[in-house]
Parts: C-alpha cells; structure tokens; sequence
C-alpha cells in the first residue's frame, strides 16, 4: 500500500466498445483494510471493471489511480506486478505440466513457464510456504494438470500473493467447485481476511453463498453502472440486491455467510 492512500480509486469512470456502453460513470475508492465482493448479473461489466483495476484496460473517459499511480503516468507493467490476481484466463493459460510450485514462484516475475526466469532460493522457500498456507503444500510437485478444481483455486490465491501484493483480485474464484472444494476455499479466504497484513482484496462472484466471511464492501453493477455501494451489511439485503438482478430475493446473513433465494413467483 501506499502512504495511506486508496489501494484503488475510479473517477469517472467509462468504457466505449464499438459505440456501446460497457461501463458508465464509474466512481469507486477501495482502502487499505476493505474487503469488497462486486456481483451483479451476466454482461453487467464485472469483467471490464476488473480489466480497468487491474490495469489491464484503459477506461475511454475518467481517472484511475492503483496503488498510488495513476494510469497514463506509470509504467503499467511494472505496476502490474504489484496486483495479486486469480482469475480463469490465469488458469486456462497454464500448462498443464508445470510444477505447482512453480505455477506459485513463476508470478514473481510475471511468467508462466520456470524457465523463462531463474528463482532464488529464498523465492522458492516463499512459494512452498504459500502452498502450505492455502493447504496444498504436499502438492507442491505435482503437475498443475493433475490437481482437482478446488485445489487449482487455492494454487492460484498462492500464485496471487507471491508478488506480495497492494491489491488482490480474485475473479470468481469458486466458480465451477464442489461444495467441499468451496467450503475449503471459503474457510482460506476467510483466514486471509481475518489477517491484519492482508492487501485489501476485490472478489467478482454471481453468488452470494461464494462471499468468504470478512468481506466488507459490496458492489452491485447493473447494466454497466453502479447500482449500489457501500457497507456489506446495508448492500447485501432483499432491495438491492432484488433491483439488481431484476429477481425478488430475500437475502439472509448468518455468521458472516450470505444466502439469497427467490421470493414469490419467477
Ligand atoms: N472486448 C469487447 N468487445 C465488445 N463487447 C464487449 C467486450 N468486452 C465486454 N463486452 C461486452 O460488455 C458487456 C459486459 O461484459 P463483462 O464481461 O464485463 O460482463 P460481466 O458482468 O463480467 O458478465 P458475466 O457475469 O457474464 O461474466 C457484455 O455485454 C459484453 O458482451
């Protein structure tokens, strides 16, 4: 983090693809300390606004600022390099033969593949760790291919915060897992934010139970524009989150976990 300031601050923030409007006017500040989930229904632009803050892509019009660094004025890649991110593009680019450790130490030089770069020993000790940290520290050497989903998320939060990073994106990280497999993976990310050193973390899901208890923050994108921000507890409940998605739901929290079911007739 940087001298107190926001880890992540949009200003304006919009993007044009081909004439249509993809994101409108977007203003949103995240803070040392803040654990936000962002949801909202399919094309709502999720995807897009972590594209914009993870630098990734620039925004047609409004201001973005990463981890003290404005976008047009740092030098991106490196500034990348200071982002801890999971997401499936990650996943479907490894190779499925590569050691899990060295899916882990490879963020440290933004790489994919262990030969590209050479690791110290120190960085390697630092991705074991990782592993054992997030539970899979006896499949350090195993081929990534070999692992189930469940286990990839969790070699893939490692991977994340190899770089030890300022901000922390997880895109749909329980997407696709079993209920064991979420579970596990909601009880690490749990752990994450119940540690004070934890960088302040944004996490895209389309389902509420897919929220790890310590969230903070919650945002509700609909059709390319915030619909909703602010305080977990006040966003995630029946109104907000039934205008949303455009479904009467009745939002239930119990013990830091989130439920949503649909009310009346669909
Ligand atoms: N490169 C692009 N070219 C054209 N349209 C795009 C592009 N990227 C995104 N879009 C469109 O922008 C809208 C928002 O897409 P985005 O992937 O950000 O939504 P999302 O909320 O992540 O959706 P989902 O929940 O389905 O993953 C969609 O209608 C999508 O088709």
């Amino acid at each position: 983090m940087t001298d107190g300031g926001p880890a992540l601050l949009l200003s304006g923030v919009g993007v044009r693809i081909d004439g249509r409007t993809i994101l409108h006017d977007v203003d949103w500040r995240v803070d040392a300390g803040q654990r936000w989930v962002v949801l909202g229904p399919n094309g709502a632009g999720k995807t897009t606004l972590l594209r914009i803050a993870s630098l990734r892509l620039h925004p047609t019009t409004g201001r973005v600022e990463v981890l003290g660094g404005e976008l047009g004025r740092i030098d991106v890649r490196r500034h990348r390099q200071r982002i801890g991110i999971t997401s499936a593009a990650i996943a479907a680019a490894l190779r499925a033969e590569v050691r899990t450790v060295d899916v882990v130490v490879t963020a440290a030089r933004g790489a994919l593949e262990p030969w590209w770069h050479t690791y110290e020993e120190a960085e390697l000790e630092q991705a074991h760790a990782l592993l054992a940290d997030v539970g899979i520290g006896h499949l350090a050497d195993h081929a990534i291919g070999t692992l189930s989903s469940g286990e990839r998320q969790r070699a893939l939060l490692a991977r994340a915060l190899m770089v030890d990073p300022g901000l922390l994106i997880l895109d749909e990280p329980a997407a696709g897992l079993d209920l064991g497999g979420r579970e596990a993976l909601m009880a690490q990310l749990a752990a994450l934010a119940a540690d004070p050193s934890s960088p302040p973390s944004i996490l895209v899901t389309h389902h509420l139970e897919e929220i790890p208890p310590g969230v903070t923050h919650a945002l509700l994108l609909r059709d390319g524009a915030i619909h909703a921000a602010g305080p977990a507890a006040e966003v995630l409940t029946d109104g907000p989150v039934s205008s949303c998605f455009g479904v009467d739901v009745q939002v239930s929290a119990s013990d830091g976990r989130f439920h949503a079911r649909a009310v009346g007739g669909l």
